[in-house]
Parts: C-alpha cells; structure tokens; sequence
C-alpha cells in the first residue's frame, strides 16, 4: 500500500434527520482518515451518490450545522487548536464551507468585492487579503472575471468564484451540492482543476461533494458513500441510509486515471442505486 490512514477528519455517528414526523435520513455511520502520501499533499475528496430524494442534501445540511439531527453526531478535527492532530471538534454552522444548488452570489458585488467581504473577519492587513484574493484569482483562472459581476459570469466562473468564497470564510472543510450540474464540458474541467488546487494546497483539506454523474464520482473521489433506501428484514424503508461504501484507496484505484476498474466500479454503484 503507497499509503497511511492516520488522523480521523470526519467522524459520522448514527447521525438522522426528520422534518416533522418523517425520517428522511438514519444511521447515518462513516469514519474518514486523513491519507497521507510520502512527498505528497493529499486532501480527501468523498463523494456521495444516490437516487433523487433519498436524502444526500438532507446529509449535507446536517453535515454542515445547517439543520439539527434528531440523533446522532459529527465530528471534525480541530484544526483551530495546536494539538489539530488529535483533537476532534463537533461541528457548527460557518466550520464547513457550504455550496449548494441555489447558492447565490451578491448580485452588486464583482468577484473581487465579494472575495474581499468573504475575508472580512480575517485578521490580516487589507494588503495580505488583496494579495489572496489576487493569487486565487490567478490560480483558478478568474483573473479577468475580477471586476465582474455574477450576471456577466459563466456558470463554471460563478461556481469557481462561490468556492473560493466558501474556503475564505470557513476552515479546511468544504461540502458541494451537485457541484457538476448544469456545467458544459469545459466548465466541468474547470471545477475539477478546482477540486485539485484544493486537495493539493493543504493536507487536511476536504471536499465532499454530490453527483448524479457516476462516472465523475468514480473519477475523482477517493471514498464513495451510496445512500439509498436501506432493506431491513426484507422491508424497503422510506428513509435514506449508507447502503454502500466503496473506499478506491483500498481498492487501488485512487489517484489514478480512469481505466476499466473504474468502469467495473460504475458498473457496481450504478447497479447497487437501482436496488435502493
Ligand atoms: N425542509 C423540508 N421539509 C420537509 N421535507 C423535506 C425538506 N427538505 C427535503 N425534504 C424531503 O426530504 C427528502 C430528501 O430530500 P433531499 O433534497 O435531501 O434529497 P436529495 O437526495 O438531495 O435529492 P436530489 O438528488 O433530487 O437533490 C425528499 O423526500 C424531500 O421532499
């Protein structure tokens, strides 16, 4: 194995979600480490997969502090802390950075206004913010979308610009409703060199996003969680669980490009979504 699993980053335990007197999400159980690689900076990307409705935004709003699980918890690592190693935090509202399909960006703000104001509780000079902001810009290929505004942005350009506004104001964590969705193909790349800038800027660095797009899921994620309808005693239930975990490290298929073991992969999740 060219790898080590060592500090937990994320912890998920029995976690479940109701509105009202409905279920929508339970037992939610899984446990991420952080990979590391000798000469390498590995931040975690895990997607979740699952039919329409079975609760994967639901997972996120908990996963976020946005909603309040009826039971369960979540866990992430303090990384405020000296001793980030060891230290395990649980999760509040503003910890995770949260982009999901309705995000908006301020409509009379350009990229560069809304960046600035995503930094405002930075304690660093205005000159170390203008420094950031212009090397992300740079890094993410938005330098001439700069003093723009949402409505002359590209889809893939606002996606990026709602990214970066999401990483100044929270920590290392970053969670991604259906970051791929209504993206042409170039858009698409561009959110996958987002996806790299951050795994490889910090190793405690998380994303965790949503497709429908198996294969995207496949390609990137090193952890793919399945949520689906579980069956308890031969019983379809109406709530959504982890009915699968492929982990593609374990398999041997992380970091690699897309070849016929990750077909065989697509292959299994889409069988195993029709199931549930
Ligand atoms: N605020 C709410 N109040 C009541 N029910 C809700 C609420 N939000 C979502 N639901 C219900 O919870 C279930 C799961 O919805 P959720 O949006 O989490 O699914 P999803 O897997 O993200 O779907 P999609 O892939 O279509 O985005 C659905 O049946 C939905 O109607």
């Amino acid at each position: 194995m060219n790898y080590s699993s060592e500090n937990t980053l994320l912890y998920v335990e029995n976690l479940s979600v109701a509105y009202g007197d409905k279920t929508i999400i339970k037992d939610i159980n899984l446990v991420e480490k952080d990979t590391i690689r000798t000469g390498e900076v590995t931040g975690q990307v895990i997607a979740v997969v699952g039919r329409s409705g079975t609760g994967k935004s639901t997972f996120f709003k908990a996963l976020t502090g946005l909603v309040k699980p009826t039971s369960g918890k979540v866990l992430i690592a303090d990384t405020a802390t000296t001793n980030a190693e060891n230290d395990a935090k649980e999760v509040h509202e503003g910890d995770i950075g949260f982009v999901d399909q309705k995000y908006t960006l301020f409509r009379n703000k350009t990229v560069y206004e809304a960046l600035m104001f995503a930094l405002r509780k930075k304690e660093i000079s205005k000159e170390a913010k203008n420094e950031q902001i212009l090397t992300y810009l740079k890094e993410w290929g938005l330098e001439k979308a700069k003093d723009q505004y949402p409505c002359e942005l590209s889809g893939g350009q606002r996606q990026r610009t709602a990214i970066i506004e999401q990483i100044f104001s929270s920590g290392h964590y970053m969670v991604l409703d259906e970051p791929f969705s209504g993206l042409d193909v170039g858009n698409i790349e561009d959110v996958k060199k987002a996806f790299k800038l951050i795994t490889e800027s910090h190793e405690y660095n998380t994303i965790i996003y949503s497709t429908h797009d198996i294969e995207l899921a496949v390609e990137l994620a090193d952890s793919i969680y399945i949520i689906g309808y579980p069956e308890v005693d031969g019983k379809k239930m109406t709530y959504g669980s982890i009915v699968k975990h492929f982990d593609m490290k374990e398999i041997g298929l992380a970091w690699k490009e897309f070849g016929l073991g990750h077909l065989d992969i697509v292959k299994q999740i889409k069988a195993i979504m029709l199931q549930s």
